[in-house]
């Protein structure tokens, strides 16, 4: 089988691990089914563009600076002006960019999210990442998976199905280089394509997932099947204030997004938690999405979180529920 020179890194990580956990061997037999399905170009009109755009950028000298532990995922390798300018524009053509903030020899991309922030509201709360394996389910583009390398993690890997994000996270990577030893990888399938009981992962991160599943309990209890005994999810969502019986199911659209199902409260969210089995169930933080951490930006040039508020009235979306607040709650497969 001849592999694409993108996805030889990927299948590198999976035969290292495959050698420690079984389950991994399942799942190094699916991958060649799994990236032609999530890179399909017949699914995805734009995706020969994006893949263009990331063969394009121009190699970078072996010597450079990388930060994974800063607010920004930070390269510098000091192009001249006209490479600078390729690389951004390049960069500019897989927009919009709504997980980061990055800057990356020279150009800053100002991301709609200010993901730093909620890594900054995660992070003290975890058990050290330092030489563990994680999953980042949902992952975006990878903004997080680099911050969590930066933690020291040995092996992170990022599933998300937006074939977009994952020419956003190997433009990243052309960046980073060698510089994180390969440790950080992105594979484009959803939580339903991770083999069942996989029982590998030390850390499981579902961040801004969970609100997107018709069937929360399902989605909590694939998250466990792919953690090891004693491992920990850390589970970020949106949450409605209430107690331990408060539910929100809106409508047809919550803040302008037509795909959400059901928005507990945190004490609800500990419950299912337990519901499902794991111990130890704990929100850790709990805070309302203010509008300077999601908006529009030059690199994300649509409607952002303002417009999808009542205008005379920011403590509800324009559909009348209560705004977007969000917990992060940590909690462990029993061991
Ligand atoms: N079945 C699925 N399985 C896995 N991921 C999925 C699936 N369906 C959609 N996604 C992906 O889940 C992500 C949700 S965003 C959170 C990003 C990051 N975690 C963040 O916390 O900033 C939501 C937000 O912005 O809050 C998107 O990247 C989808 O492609």
């Amino acid at each position: 089988m001849s592999i694409p020179d993108v996805h030889r890194p990927l299948y590198h990580a999976f035969l290292d691990q495959a050698c420690i956990s079984r389950g991994f061997d399942t799942w190094l037999a699916r991958l060649p089914e799994q990236l032609a399905r999530g890179l399909d170009p017949k699914r995805y009109g734009d995706l020969k563009a994006w893949e263009k755009a990331v063969a394009k950028l121009p190699p970078l000298p072996e010597a450079r600076r990388v930060q994974l532990d800063a607010d920004s995922v930070t390269v510098e390798c000091g192009l001249d002006d006209a490479r600078r300018r390729q690389c951004e524009n390049l960069l500019r053509a897989l927009a919009p960019w709504r997980k980061g903030p990055y800057r990356l020899s020279g150009v800053t991309i100002d991301t709609e999210w200010r993901s730093d922030w909620k890594w900054q509201r995660v992070a003290p709360h975890l058990a050290p990442l330092h030489g563990r394996r994680v999953l980042d389910v949902g992952g975006g583009n990878g903004y997080h998976a680099w911050r969590m390398s930066g933690a020291g993690a040995a092996f992170t890997l990022v599933i998300d199905p937006s074939p977009r994000f994952f020419w956003q996270f190997q433009a990243v990577r052309h960046f980073v280089g060698d510089a994180d030893s390969g440790r950080t990888h992105f594979l484009p399938v959803g939580i339903e394509d991770v083999p069942d009981e996989l029982a590998a992962f030390d850390t499981v991160f579902s961040m801004g997932v969970l609100y997107h599943r018709p069937s929360p309990l399902e989605h909590l209890l694939q998250l466990k099947a792919a953690l090891r005994p004693g491992g920990e999810l850390v589970l970020e969502t949106l949450v409605v204030r209430g107690d331990d019986t408060t539910v929100l199911l809106p409508g047809e659209r919550y803040a302008a997004m037509p795909n959400v199902y059901f928005l507990p409260s945190s004490a609800a969210l500990v419950g299912w938690l337990e519901r499902c089995g794991f111990e130890n169930a704990r929100v850790v933080d709990e805070a309302d999405t203010s509008l300077d951490e999601q908006r529009a930006t030059d690199w994300m040039t649509f409607q952002s979180l303002a417009d999808f508020l009542d205008p005379e009235d920011a403590t509800r979306t324009r559909e009348g529920y209560p705004a977007p607040r969000r917990a992060v709650v940590i909690a462990n497969r029993p061991a």
